[in-house]
């Protein structure tokens, strides 16, 4: 597979200095990234998840060319974003959840009008684009709204349809659904799900919530401390979490504790109802036969591991970053 995305043992640093007396003040360096390395194939559409601070924007800031990285090798569809910003820029889109790229004061339609001459998109182009956009994002009843009227659902709608008038190759999404409710989270999932479907956008997506992942990227990436922890499948990051599943079943009368073959253990007894927790790697056919062989069973269940805890505890483990 041809890598569109191509990131070689990557490194940022950031110099910062902090005060830490009347006129004292200490330097210190900040390794954001550190010795990153991933690939994306064009079409992907690829999860970038870790805690606040684990260096997810630095990492698409680098992509995007905004910031040159300390070390390593970054290109992104051979080009080499930091030295080549602006070719760059006429092959990607940019959406960040946290601010807009929309003129705050004018109608959407103008800030629309606006990007057509910046990237001087052929006309034909443009309109064809916006007539699609504009349909598949529900944006004909704003286009003469000011920006600022918006609400944040109609606006954040705005925003990527902004970031792909251009018909960009890659699409970079820094927390798309931040803030949205319900419906404005489905609609842009649904059109995402749908871009990347119909003209192999490639989509790199952080985000907190972890529903947009599950709903919209086969592939995640986890990173902490600025270096990879996981690259795979969603599904996964269970067992990278070492998570378990639980068994619940009901006996048909009030019993002690089953004796469960270790590691699986009964972690709660409420009534007849018994509850068993085993790892989520491991099949459960072996311990429900073992159950219905020697209980008086009526009901049972396995209940999967929720993915945030899974998360959670595999970015418990932290360690200070600071290089001496
Ligand atoms: N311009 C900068 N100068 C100094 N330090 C910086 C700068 N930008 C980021 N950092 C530091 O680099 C580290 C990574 O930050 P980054 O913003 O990439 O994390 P993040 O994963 O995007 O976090 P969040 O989820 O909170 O947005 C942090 O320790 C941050 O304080």
């Amino acid at each position: 597979m041809e890598a569109f995305i191509d990131v070689e043992r990557v490194e940022k640093v950031f110099e910062v200095r902090r005060k830490t007396g009347f006129l004292k003040r200490e330097r210190r360096r900040v390794r954001a990234v550190d010795s990153l390395s991933f690939t994306v194939a064009r079409g992907e559409m690829v999860g970038y998840i870790g805690p606040n601070g684990a260096g997810k924007s630095t990492t698409i800031k680098m992509l995007t060319g905004i910031l040159t990285p300390s070390g390593g090798r970054l290109r992104v569809a051979g080009i080499d974003p930091s030295r080549e910003r602006t070719r760059l820029a006429h092959r990607m889109g940019v959406v960040f959840g946290q601010r807009t790229t929309l003129w705050w004061d004018l109608p959407l339609i103008d800030s629309y009008r606006l990007m057509h001459r910046m990237y001087r998109i052929p006309d034909a182009r443009y309109r064809e684009n916006l007539d699609r956009l504009v349909e598949h994002l529900d944006l004909g009843e704003l286009l003469d709204v000011p920006v600022r009227q918006l609400s944040l659902g109609q606006r954040m709608r705005g925003d990527v349809a902004a970031a792909l008038l251009h018909d960009p190759e890659v699409l970079y999404l820094d927390e798309p659904t931040i803030g949205l409710d319900v419906v404005s989270k489905t609609k842009v999932r649904d059109f995402l799900r749908q871009l990347n479907a119909e003209r192999a956008t490639t989509v790199l997506l952080t985000t907190h919530d972890l529903q947009d992942i599950e709903q919209l990227c086969s592939r995640v990436m986890v990173i902490d401390h600025g270096r990879m922890v996981y690259d795979g499948a969603l599904a996964g990051l269970h067992e990278a979490g070492e998570s378990e599943r639980t068994l619940v079943v009901d006996l048909e009368r009030e019993l002690p504790p089953i004796e469960a073959p270790a590691p699986a253990r009964v972690v709660r007894v409420e009534g007849p109802r018994q509850w068993l927790a085993f790892p989520a790697s491991e099949p459960a056919a072996a311990l429900v036969a073992r159950i219905v062989a020697e209980y008086p069973l009526v009901d049972l269940s396995v209940r999967e591991p929720d993915i945030e805890a899974v998360i959670a505890r595999m970015y418990a483990d932290r360690t200070d970053r600071a290089v001496p």
